[in-house]
């Protein structure tokens, strides 16, 4: 008789499908992948300098409702268009929430909301809404946190994330080193700025990298490393999108031989989780861009058609258009904000043109 030593904490629910069979359902035509390769390619020019427009990552803190992620959508496509002189907007479309205990993981882990665990739903239901967003010629952008799920929905991706707590996560900078779109790092939960910038020098250099390939077969991969890794300030005990500490961010980045370009990320620690205090973090930002600020190439803010948040209580129905995570602006603040963010970057853009 045969003792089992492992797998006494788990059980299996069912396997998960593979990345090739969900990428035959909704597929990526070449019209669509040379938008989401326009888009990586405008990024890339705003994080070199070489393109002085603002990038502006906007969309709800996670998405948990496929019709209101594409009725934001939507209007958001229009300030794109407006705006496309002097900002860069791009959707968050988070599938993935890292928790600081326990919580809803997110759209892909629970598309449910309710405990069960349907992933193979969840990954359909995220590839599908990130198809249909990019369709409307709006660019998204998430969060990479599981070591698996990210080889389901990359492809669509214009923008990545790794967040705070993973960081200073070794395979999450490998992770970031085998991506092909620009990746930011967001500082720690208490505001430690150094494991951000160590994370943009380790993913840029080449790992080996082990990951299931497209075919879900266990697979080692050897990186070529990312030269579009960056730092954002999240913000941490205290905020730090201030001039004083985005001056203290940018010395550090130098020391290290780094661009100084970074993103500000307007809620979170900066906000101090107050959603409406990203209002203010944003006034700052204006006034920086027009003072010419360089360094700022990029924001990111929390937003969502309904204010704030809501719980999720079973048999009470949730208001569209509300975040179930963190707390969101609502549009109309979004589009207040949007428009304040473009004024200031063309006042950027003319003084760095002379
Ligand atoms: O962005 C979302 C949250 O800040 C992050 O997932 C942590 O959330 P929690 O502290 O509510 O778990
Ligand atoms: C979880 C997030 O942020 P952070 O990693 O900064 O907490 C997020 O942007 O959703």
């Amino acid at each position: 008789m045969s003792i089992h030593t492992d797998e006494l904490r788990t059980k299996k629910i069912e396997a998960l499908i593979t990345p090739r069979e969900l990428a035959v359902e909704t597929p990526v035509h070449a019209e669509l992948a040379e938008h989401i390769l326009t888009a990586r390619h405008d990024i890339e020019a705003i994080l070199r300098g070489d393109d002085q427009r603002l990038l502006v990552i906007v969309g709800p803190c996670s998405l948990h409702d496929p019709l209101a992620a594409v009725a934001y959508a939507q209007k958001l496509t229009a300030l794109r268009a407006r705006y496309a002189d002097s900002l860069c907007i791009v959707m968050r479309a988070y599938f993935e929430k890292p928790r600081t205990v326990v919580g809803w993981k997110g759209l892909i882990n629970d598309p449910g909301l309710d405990g069960s665990f349907r992933v193979n739903a969840g990954l359909r239901l995220a590839r599908k809404l990130l198809h249909d967003i990019n369709a409307l010629g709006l660019p998204t952008a998430t969060e990479f946190l599981d070591m698996v799920t990210g080889q389901y929905i990359a492809d669509l991706i214009s923008w990545g994330a790794i967040g705070a707590r993973t960081t200073e996560s070794q395979v999450h900078r490998e992770m970031a080193s085998a991506l092909s779109c620009p990746v930011g790092f967001k500082n720690g939960t208490d505001g430690n700025i150094r494991i951000a910038i160590d994370a943009v020098r380790a993913s840029a250099h080449s790992h080996m990298f082990n990951s299931p390939d497209k075919d879900g077969k266990m697979t080692i991969y050897q990186t070529s490393g990312n030269p579009y890794g960056h730092v954002i300030l999240r913000g941490g005990k205290r905020p730090n999108y201030d001039t004083a500490s985005i001056d203290v961010a940018c010395d550090d980045l130098a020391k290290a031989g780094l661009p100084q370009r970074l993103v500000v990320d307007f809620s979170h620690g900066n906000s101090q989780k107050d959603h409406r205090r990203q209002l203010e973090v944003g006034a700052d930002i204006c006034d920086q861009l027009k003072r010419g600020r360089t360094a700022i190439a990029g924001v990111m803010i929390e937003s969502f058609i309904e204010e704030g948040r809501q719980d999720v209580t079973p048999g009470c129905p949730l208001t569209f258009g509300q975040s179930i995570t963190d707390a969101c602006l609502g549009w109309e603040q979004t589009a207040g904000l949007l428009e304040k963010l473009a004024a200031a970057a063309s006042v950027r853009q003319r003084l760095v043109r002379g």
